[in-house]
């Protein structure tokens, strides 16, 4: 037994000493086991409690062999063996370290089952983590999921809404494509319209050119005729002038010959006798002066009877004639052709107005003829208007109305005058003052001649002529209206519109008055044009007029032209009927229908709106 255990030892002795002598040392002090096998040496290392260790010696020079095997250890083992085989107390040693041995077997058992228990609980616990951490995982995915498909409903509302949004973008653009294209479409049929209406002027304008081509070329084949007949009876009046002529100037020679032949006669008479030829010469001498003293002396009495009694030069036409004798004759030629008394007829003569002006011009008429039977001063009128718009003529006729004589002057004719102007003016007033009836002194283009006197084109003549104007113009007179006429009412001197009691405009004529004034005309120059012979000798000496045939002229033709001659003054309706009367003489049968009238007015309107064109430019 105790070599059993000696060897035990000694076997424990080489294992410590295999491991290390310090660990032998420290072992045997506190418990070493020389029984514990390396497997329980190899459990006890991590499962032994750590004790303090003691500071290792190191064996800086350990003693090895060949193979590296260090004896050491085992000696000290095998000496500490020896030590404790010496010992009395060697088996009770065994004993202990046996039983400590045991003891520490049964801990390391219940070590082992505590270990299984920890294993178990840590087993459980793994699993309870594995089960918390699949719980978490799950609740995770399902989060996720739920995120997912919220994410999804998300994007899919996102995608609805950008397809709603594309789509109505996709119909706006829709639109506005389709309104492009209506827009387009809408100016290329502008276009395309305006195109058509250009041809149309266009060819209007061609069709219009064309007529008045041919109207032109009738009126100058018409012309040619007329000319080529003239000219065939020029040439038969000139054979027979030639002949008459030719047998006048025979008579003539036959006549001068035998004159030559007495005076030859008698002055052979005179030369031979000298008696007779200083009463011959002083018989012509006489004779010489005696007609130059009276046609001298003519003369001058001719000027002064002019100067006194003549009408002023300024004046172009007036109703009182020439010389105070001159309104004889022509008075007896009217009562005796019968044309009428001066202030007779309801109407306005041939003037046609507005109904409000004529109204008015006609009050005017009846004030004007009652102020001079009651011998009160006479109101001066201003008429201004557009050119041609009958402002001379319903002067004419107030001045008619009113029982008033008339005269009519240019504010034109004033400026050439120069410094005789001022004289003029005198005359011209002292004239009119000697009238016994009143005078209504008309002054046409008045701008011209009282306009602004701070003008500086103004010559000096001028002015002194407005200023002898204003002069016999300051009071108001009892002899004379001053009737002014302009086209440029601001143009006149401030003096001059100061001395205006009644200010008149004329428009240019509205629908209705084109339509009379078409009608008047139509009258004058179509319907009554051709044998109507105005003058007491008028069958004596003029050429009588061809009469013309009107065909299916009616007054919705009349009121149609009315309409197209929008803007046409008067005056512009007057020379358009003119126009028509030119055109049916220019026609072959001498008939105005509807074709023709309407040739005629639509070519005056274009006339017209070109002139109107140019005056803008
Ligand atoms: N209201 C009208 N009624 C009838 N004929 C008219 C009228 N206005 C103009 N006329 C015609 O035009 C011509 C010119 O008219 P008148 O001389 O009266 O015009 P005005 O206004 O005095 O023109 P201006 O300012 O150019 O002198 C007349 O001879 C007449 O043929």
């Amino acid at each position: 037994m105790a070599k059993n255990c000696a060897s035990g030892v000694l076997a424990a002795a080489v294992a410590y000493a295999t491991f290390g002598v310090d660990r032998a040392y420290a072992d045997g002090s506190s418990g070493f086991s020389p029984f514990s096998n390396s497997s329980s040496a190899a459990s006890k290392s991590p499962q032994a409690a750590p004790e303090p260790a003691e500071p290792r010696v190191h064996n800086e020079n350990p003693r090895t062999t060949s193979a590296g095997f260090d004896p050491e250890a085992l000696e000290r083992g095998a000496k500490a063996l020896r030590e404790i085989n010496r010992s009395s107390y060697a088996k009770q040693v065994f004993e202990v370290m046996k039983k400590q041995e045991e003891t520490r077997q049964q801990e390391l058992a219940s070590k082992a089952a505590e270990f299984k228990a920890l294993k178990a609980q840590a087993e459980a616990e793994k699993q309870k983590v594995v089960y918390e951490e699949q719980k978490k995982l799950a609740q995770q995915q399902a989060q996720i999921k739920s995120q997912m498909a919220r994410y999804e409903d998300e994007l899919a509302r996102k995608r609805m809404q950008a397809e709603n949004e594309h789509h109505r973008t996709r119909n706006q653009e829709l639109v506005k494509m389709q309104e492009e294209s209506a827009m387009r479409q809408e100016s290329a049929r502008r276009a395309t319209e305006e195109q058509i209406q250009a041809q149309r002027r266009q060819t209007e304008r061609a069709k219009a050119e064309i007529e008045r081509e041919t109207i032109r070329v009738r009126a100058l084949a018409e012309a040619e005729g007329r000319a080529h007949e003239a000219k065939l009876a020029e040439d038969v009046n000139k054979r027979m002038l030639v002949e008459r002529a030719n047998a006048e100037r025979e008579k003539w020679v036959a006549a001068i010959n035998t004159t030559f032949d007495h005076i030859g006669g008698g002055l052979r008479a005179i030369l031979t006798d000298q008696n007779k030829l200083i009463v011959a010469v002083g018989g012509v001498t006489a004779l010489a002066a005696g007609v130059y003293t009276t046609r001298e002396g003519a003369r001058v009495i001719w000027g002064y009877v002019d100067r006194i009694l003549g009408q002023p030069s300024l004046i172009r036409e007036s109703s009182r004639g020439k010389y105070p004798w001159s309104g004889l004759f022509s008075r007896a030629i009217s009562t005796f052709s019968g044309s009428g008394n001066r202030t007779s007829g309801a109407g306005f003569g041939d003037v046609i107005l507005h109904p409000s002006l004529l109204k008015r011009i006609e009050q005017l008429a009846k004030a004007t003829a009652n102020t001079k039977t009651h011998q009160a001063p006479f109101r001066n009128m201003l008429f201004y208007g557009p050119p041609g718009t009958g402002k001379t003529m319903a002067a004419r006729e107030l001045a008619r109305k009113s029982g008033l004589d008339y005269a009519l002057m240019t504010g034109g004719d004033v400026a050439p005058l120069g410094s005789q102007a001022v004289t003029k003016i005198h005359q011209l007033f002292d004239w009119a003052k000697k009238s016994n009836r009143g005078l209504l002194l008309f002054i046409d283009e008045a701008d011209a001649f009282l306009c602004e006197r701070n003008k500086t084109y103004m010559s000096e003549a001028q002015r002194s002529a407005l200023n002898a104007l204003l002069f016999r113009t300051g009071d108001q007179s009892k002899d004379i209206v001053l009737a002014l006429a302009t086209n440029r009412p601001g143009d006149l001197d401030s003096a001059v519109a100061d001395r205006i009691d009644e200010v008149l405009e004329f428009p240019l004529p509205g629908e209705d008055e084109r339509f009379k004034l078409v009608k008047l005309y139509l009258n004058k120059y179509i319907a009554e044009a051709g044998g109507r012979k105005t003058g007491l000798f008028s069958h004596l000496f003029k050429k009588e007029q061809q009469k013309i045939e009107i065909k299916g002229l009616n007054d919705d033709i009349i009121k149609e032209a009315a309409e197209k001659t929008e803007g046409f003054s008067g005056r512009e309706i007057a020379k358009l009927m003119a126009s028509v009367q030119a055109a049916v003489y220019g026609s072959e049968d001498c008939v105005l229908d509807a074709n023709l009238f309407r040739e005629v007015v639509d070519y005056k309107v274009a006339e017209h709106q070109q002139r109107k064109k140019l005056a803008a430019y």
